[in-house]
């Protein structure tokens, strides 16, 4: 089996990603992907297309491997049913809330910084290590009528509700298994951020500390969503870092123009499935610019589960059509007539 993300003479882990493509739209020989060296890798495509189903295939291929383990943030359930044929949990994420920076929890909890609401979340984060510390310490300090109060522990009150905050909680568990599926489908975009930042700076920094047996992978579904919030800076130094001490990161989305050109810029690996706006196409190409002309764009495969193949190690484009899943594909768009 061809293994793409190294050359012919390397080995180690892989995943059976699936076939080559003919011209004549007939499958050729198998495909993998490398897992034994880190990588950064892009799978984009219009809704629908296959990428979540894509990163379902990586997350069986990093279940069924050794010394590498997985997370998958599945904020829409279509990996959710990874547990029943491969070694994985699925979970619902939790985290301590010191996990996110006293920096970022008044953007965490859409308050402006410079806010007197801003700046007492932030004095709150600063002082303590829980949530509750935080709403005790705001409870504690100052008067009701002050400015800012009512509005800083009404949003800390909202905080609390999303469920995700646990004093508890150990980021290093999710690399006890060897995949591990946060689902995030009940989720508010700030709270995922929230959990995605927090996992990625975890990651780094276990990697950094740590002698590590397994190297870990970060998948992240819709991955647009988290650049634009919280999660970015911690996205943006994993993508630019997290490859040096064995960090891979892989990040799926309908939006390739909304991501930023860091993104780009270090991924080794593309896979696009197809995409119609113009904006994506040009990003699409901005991307690979040196393996990517106008007539390879054209020539981006149509049916889901069809891609094309970048690998930034051999310098090569090829078109792949990614293999079935053998655990179930959850989360698809409900269907009348499937009831
Ligand atoms: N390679 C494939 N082989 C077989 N079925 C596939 C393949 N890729 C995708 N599918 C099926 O196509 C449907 C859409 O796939 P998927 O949900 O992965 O698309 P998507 O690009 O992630 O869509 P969205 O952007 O809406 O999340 C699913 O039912 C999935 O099982």
């Amino acid at each position: 089996m061809d293994v793409i993300g190294r050359h012919a003479d390397e080995h180690g882990p892989s995943v059976r990603l699936g076939h080559y493509l003919a011209r004549d739209g007939s499958a050729g020989a198998p495909v993998g992907l490398d897992l034994d060296r880190p990588h950064a890798a892009l799978v984009l495509g219009k809704r629908g297309t296959g990428k979540s189903h894509t990163l379902g295939v990586i997350a069986e291929g990093l279940a069924r491997a050794s010394d590498v383990t997985g997370v998958v943030v599945d904020p829409l359930g279509a990996l959710c049913g990874l547990p029943d044929g491969v070694s994985a949990r699925t979970i619902e994420p939790r985290i301590p809330a010191s996990a996110v920076p006293p920096a970022q929890w008044p953007e965490l909890l859409g308050l402006d910084t410079d806010s007197s609401a801003g700046s007492l979340v932030w004095r709150a984060a600063s002082d303590a290590d829980s949530l509750h510390e935080m709403r005790s310490f705001l409870a504690a300090r100052d008067r009701p009528d002050a400015p800012g109060v009512r509005a800083a522990r009404n949003h800390l009150a909202l905080a609390a509700d999303w469920n995700i905050f646990d004093a508890d909680a150990a980021l290093g568990d999710v690399l006890g298994s060897a995949v591990t599926v946060l689902d995030c489908t009940r989720l508010a975009p700030a709270a995922r951020d929230a959990v995605v930042g927090a996992l990625a700076r975890a990651l780094y920094e276990h990697a950094v500390t740590t002698d590590l047996d397994r190297l870990p992978w970060l998948l992240v579904d819709e991955a647009h969503v988290p650049f634009r919030g919280t999660a970015a800076p911690a996205l943006h130094s994993l993508l630019t870092r997290g490859r040096a001490p064995g960090v891979s990161l892989v990040l799926a989305t309908q939006r390739p123009s909304t991501l930023p050109p860091v993104a780009g810029a270090q991924a080794d690996l593309l896979l696009a499935h197809h995409l119609s706006s113009r904006a994506d196409r040009q990003a699409l190409r901005d991307i690979a610019p040196a393996t990517l002309d106008e007539t390879a764009l054209h020539r981006l495969p149509r049916d889901t589960g069809d891609a094309l193949l970048v690998d930034d190690t051999t310098e090569h484009a090829l078109t792949v059509r990614v293999r079935e899943r053998h655990t179930p594909h959850l989360g698809d768009s409900p269907r009348a007539s499937r009831r």
